[in-house]
């Protein structure tokens, strides 16, 4: 927290810089639609977001956690699970836009520069118009603009239009996306689960290990969400780190709409069937109009 303009408190809220990133936008927006007045705070790499509002340099941060077509973000969910003590607070789910931004379009383009998952979000695209192209993986989308707007030859990047203001690039080609249906889901994290949005819950996240060497206790832990009928959203598993063959489990889960008694009851049932289990917290999940929801 610092004080702001008229001297009064400001909460800081981390995100993946430099600014112009996907994840940069989507904090703006969220910025607005809550009525906050957080102040962004761009960091070089997602961990770092997420460790500045754990160790209380930040008071929450925005990260990604899934996109629809890349899927999981792994660093987010293996920080949650391994490094921090954090509660998700919101889930947003973002449209991302990804259009490919040159300095010089007479410049013949033979590399492509932008984030991992970015890259693989346009790879039909890639295929198609850049098929010789080298490609070059950078920490964000943003910092690939910035690289192409400090002077990389014969280079282009694939980020969002704001890049392209911020970095005074050419979009040469619009929503290169494989799908036009390509959307990310954020997080905001923060050390409590607050009141920051008053939206009722309808989700959380559980991370948890179980007996691997026994048979059955994945099915034994599904068995019990569906015991109190609740609906699972997504499952993922991830080396636990402290051996090969060993994993953790992330289940997301909603919560019902007749209340979050069976919930309450499913966790603790799920619990006892668990060596450790971390619950992430119930939280409201808002849809972004930069999309046309079906
Ligand atoms: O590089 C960016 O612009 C980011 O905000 C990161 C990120 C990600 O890690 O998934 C966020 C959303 C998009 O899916 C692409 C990249």
């Amino acid at each position: 927290m610092f004080l702001g303009g008229v001297g009064r408190i400001m909460s800081v809220l981390g995100f993946l810089g430099p600014n112009g990133t996907h994840s940069e936008e989507a904090a703006i927006y969220m910025n607005t639609l809550l009525g906050n007045n957080w102040v962004l705070k761009p960091y070089r790499s997602i961990y770092e977001a997420i460790a500045a509002a754990d160790e209380g340099e930040a008071d929450c941060c925005f990260v990604p956690v899934e996109n629809s077509i890349e899927g999981s973000v792994r660093i987010t969910l293996d920080t949650l699970a391994h490094d921090v003590d954090l509660k998700i607070n919101m889930e947003l789910v973002w449209a991302v836009h990804n259009q490919l931004l040159v300095k010089d379009s007479r410049e013949k383009i033979t590399k492509l520069i932008s984030h991992p998952q970015a890259l693989a979000q346009c790879r039909k695209y890639i295929k198609m118009n850049y098929s010789a192209a080298e490609l070059v993986e950078v920490s964000s989308t943003a910092h690939a603009a910035e690289v192409v707007a400090a002077g990389m030859k014969n280079a282009a990047a694939i980020a969002s239009k704001r890049s392209a203001d911020i970095y005074n690039l050419t979009v040469l080609d619009k929503d290169i996306q494989d799908n036009c249906d390509n959307v990310t889901r954020f997080i905001l994290l923060s050390k409590t689960t607050s009141s920051i949005n008053k939206t009722d819950p309808e989700k959380t996240m559980l991370i948890c290990q179980m007996d691997g060497s026994k048979a059955g206790s994945l099915c034994d832990v599904l068995a019990e969400f569906a015991k109190y009928n609740i609906n699972m959203t997504h499952i993922e598993s991830r080396p636990t780190r402290m051996q090969l063959g060993r994993y953790m489990f992330f289940f997301e889960v909603e919560v019902p709409l007749d209340g979050r008694e069976r919930l309450i009851k499913a966790i603790a049932a799920v619990k006892k069937k668990c060596f450790w289990l971390k619950d992430m917290g119930l939280f409201p999940v808002i849809k972004a109009e930069n999309k046309k929801w079906r």
